[in-house]
C-alpha cells in the first residue's frame, strides 16, 4: 500500500501573501485528514517564506497520520524536529535561496555528515528518510548512511513523463528494486500529480509513501480537495 502525505506548504504560501490567518494551515491539515489523508508533509526553509516554524509545533496535536517534516538539517532545523517529534524527518540537502528542492544527496561524498544526523533523529525514536536523485550508486551510499527510508526524488520523471518519455520511469524502477533488496524503505515526491502518480506507482514496487503538494493544490482550485484526495487515493489503490 502506497500512502498519500499532503504537502500544505502551499497552503502557507496563500495564507503569507496576506499576513493573516487565512487560510488557516492546521485547519486544513485537520480537513486533508478528514479527506482522507494518510500523512502530512511540511517542508520548512529557513526563511520562512510559506510553513513557519511554529506551524510545524502547532500542527503537532492535529496531524493524528503520519506527521513527515522535510528539510536541510541546519541547526534549527534539527532543533525544530527533535522538538516536534513527527513520524519520519525527511532530509533534503536543498539550498537557502531555492525556489524548491531540485537535488537529492551525494550520499557518499556527506555520508559522515548523514550518518551522524541520522542517528541523532533515530535516537529520538524519529524515522529517517533522505531525498535521492535515482541514481544506483546514490541509494547504495543512503544504505551505508543508517537512513530508514530513502525519498525518490521525481522531478525528472514528471518533466519526461509530460513529454511522452516513459522510459524516463526505467532508473527509478532499478533503483526502488535495489533499496528494497538492501531493507531500504521507499518514498518519493516532488511533482507527482494526477497526470503521472498512476503510471509511477504501477512501475514502483514497494513504494510506501509520496508527498504530494504543488500539483495537488493547483489541482484542488478546479476540482476540490477532497475530491482530489480522493481521485489521488483511487491512483495508489
Ligand atoms: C522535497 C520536495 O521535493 C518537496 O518538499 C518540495 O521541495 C516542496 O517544497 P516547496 O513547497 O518549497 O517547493
Ligand atoms: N517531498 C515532495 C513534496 O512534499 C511535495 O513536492 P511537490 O508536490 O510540491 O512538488
Amino acid at each position: 500500500m502506497t500512502k498519500l502525505s499532503v504537502n500544505i506548504n502551499k497552503i502557507a504560501t496563500l495564507r503569507n501573501s496576506r499576513g493573516g490567518d487565512m487560510p488557516n494551515v492546521v485547519q486544513f491539515a485537520k480537513d486533508a485528514q478528514q479527506f482522507g489523508a494518510e500523512g502530512i508533509t511540511i517542508h520548512p526553509r529557513p526563511d520562512e517564506r510559506h510553513i513557519r516554524y511554529q506551524d510545524a509545533r502547532d500542527l503537532k496535536p492535529e496531524v493524528y497520520t503520519e506527521y513527515n517534516i522535510e528539510g536541510n538539517p541546519i541547526e534549527s532545523f534539527v532543533n525544530l524536529v527533535l522538538e516536534v517529534k513527527p513520524t519520519q524527518v525527511t532530509l533534503v540537502p536543498d539550498a537557502v535561496d531555492a525556489i524548491t528542492s531540485n537535488a537529492g544527496w551525494d550520499t557518499i561524498k556527506h555520508k559522515d555528515f548523514l550518518v551522524d544526523v541520522i542517528k541523532e533523529f533515530k535516537r529520538h525514536g524519529i524515522r529517517t528518510s533522505i531525498f535521492v536523485d535515482p541514481v544506483l550508486k546514490q541509494i547504495e551510499g543512503a544504505k551505508n548512511t543508517g537512513t530508514d527510508r530513502i525519498e525518490l526524488y521525481t522531478e525528472a520523471f514528471a518533466d519526461q513523463y509530460s513529454l511522452g518519455n516513459k522510459d524516463a520511469i526505467k532508473p527509478y524502477a532499478e533503483c526502488a528494486e535495489l533499496a528494497h533488496t538492501l531493507g531500504l524503505g521507499i518514498n518519493a515526491g516532488h511533482d507527482l500529480s494526477l497526470e503521472n502518480i498512476q503510471f509511477f506507482k504501477e512501475n514502483i514496487t514497494h513504494l510506501l509513501e509520496v508527498s504530494i503538494g504543488h500539483a495537488l493544490i493547483s489541482e484542488s482550485l478546479y476540482l476540490g480537495v477532497e475530491n482530489v484526495i480522493q481521485m489521488y487515493l483511487n491512483k495508489l489503490k
